[in-house]
């Protein structure tokens, strides 16, 4: 057994014990849990990544509930020790749950959230950013400038690629790649192919709307196409953004194989999960091929990156800090909060976690019902449809 670790206490005489695995921003969802008549014990030590044997040290005897992060490894040992302590509930504060065991939580009966929308427009963004930044090699012309190398304006001094009319590849339109579609397509006027499992509607609807709105004050619309396959996508795109879930199906999705049909000097963006590309692979190709860049906010073994990428100039790397905007982490505490305390409570799931705005909205008490559960089906909860007349809390 670990060492007891080290926490920071509120409402110490509240019925119910939630633990949050770290400190996280705002101070709401920690009230909204104690209004509700919970103990919340937040572990402040000083340590990124915590154990499975931290984490049972801190479910203790008794735990209704846990909030955690998608650093920590869910799976049966963690399920097994928040049971015993009679907990209910655990949530991830995110909206990947690739390190939660889904299945062992529903052996012991316990709900797991999730955060989704609330990161959806902040990570788009960053995956907007990255695919500027590596487009107009600003991290390199950066760097160039503090080393005091730059002595007066050159012709051919970091020319980068122009977006405007280019192709923009998409894998994986849900709501975070559906959201940069449109960043890049209004934002930059590009053309826009993506590949889903599933149609996304409203986006090839905004985009011919959107095509027609620029042809009719006489510029050359934009278009969309939905790929029938990915490959299809990384052979005919110049940028190429990744937004899947992380599970079987795109497990190493870029692989050497793929990276090879890929333009010369395409750019391709990863604001999902790191193992969906093959790093050592990526880093082989970023050598023999200069003019692809790369913009890299997650890693396949965070939080290390595989060798050379580092040295690489044609690559823009940072530390997995796309849903990183205040709102959207306070957002996501209150939601992981909300997740637990609903089942902690006995209320039932809101009836559709793309819309958890109602959850949000700091100036009225937000909805009594758990704002995301991924095993809604096998955890028994009430129906609740979203409408106008939904409960709220007193
Ligand atoms: N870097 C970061 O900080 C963040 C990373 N993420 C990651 O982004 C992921 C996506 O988030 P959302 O857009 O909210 O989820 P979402 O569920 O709305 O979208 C995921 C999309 O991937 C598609 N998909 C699944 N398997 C596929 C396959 N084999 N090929 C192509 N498409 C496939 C789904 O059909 C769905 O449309 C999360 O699961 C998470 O891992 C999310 C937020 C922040
Ligand atoms: O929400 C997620 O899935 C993240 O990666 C962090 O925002």
């Amino acid at each position: 057994m670990a060492k007891p670790v080290s926490i920071e206490v509120w409402n110490p005489n509240g019925k119910y014990r939630v633990v949050s695995t770290k400190p996280m921003p705002g101070t709401r969802w920690i009230n909204l849990l104690i209004e509700q008549d919970c103990r919340v014990e937040i572990c402040t030590q000083k340590k990124t990544i915590l154990s499975v044997e931290d984490i049972i040290a801190l479910i203790g005897d008794k735990c209704d509930g846990v909030i955690g992060q998608l650093t920590e490894d869910w799976g049966e040992t963690l399920f097994a020790a928040l049971s015993r302590a009679g907990g209910k509930a655990f949530s991830n504060m995110a909206v990947g749950y690739n390190n939660v065991d889904v299945n062992a939580a529903n052996k012991y009966g316990i709900a797991v959230g999730n955060t989704p929308g609330v990161l959806t427009e902040t990570t788009a963004e960053l995956a907007a950013s990255l695919s500027l930044a590596a487009a107009r090699r600003i991290v390199e012309a950066d760097e160039f400038m503090r080393a005091g190398l730059y002595d007066g304006w050159l012709p051919n001094l970091f020319v980068g690629n122009l977006l405007k009319g280019q192709t923009v590849g998409v894998i994986g339109a849900g709501r975070i790649g559906s959201a940069y579609a449109r960043m890049m397509v209004e934002g930059f006027k590009m053309n826009l192919i993506y590949y889903d499992l599933y149609q996304a509607t409203r986006l090839e609807k905004f985009v011919t709307a959107y095509g027609q709105f620029l042809k009719a004050n006489g510029e050359q619309p934009v278009t969309w196409k939905r790929a029938s396959s990915m490959d299809e996508v990384l052979r005919e795109a110049d940028v190429i953004s990744l937004h899947p879930v992380l599970d079987k199906t795109t497990y190493h999705l870029i692989n050497k194989e793929r990276l090879a049909t890929m333009k010369k000097e395409a750019i391709l963006v990863n604001c999902s999960r790191g193992p969906v590309i093959d790093e050592v692979a990526l880093v082989e190709h970023l050598k023999q091929n200069p003019m692809f860049r790369v913009g890299l906010d997650v890693f396949e073994d965070e939080p290390y990156m595989k060798p050379g990428l580092s040295e690489m100039k044609n690559a823009i790397v940072v530390p997995h800090i796309a849903s990183a905007s205040k709102w959207t982490r306070e957002g996501m505490a209150t939601l992981a909060a909300l997740n637990v305390l609903g089942k902690i409570k006995g209320y039932p799931i809101w009836g559709n976690p793309n819309q958890v705005e109602p959850f949000l909205n700091e100036n009225a008490q937000p909805p009594a019902a758990s704002p995301s559960i991924v095993n809604s089906k096998v955890c028994r909860f009430q129906g609740f449809k979203l409408s106008a007349a939904s409960p709220h809390r007193a």
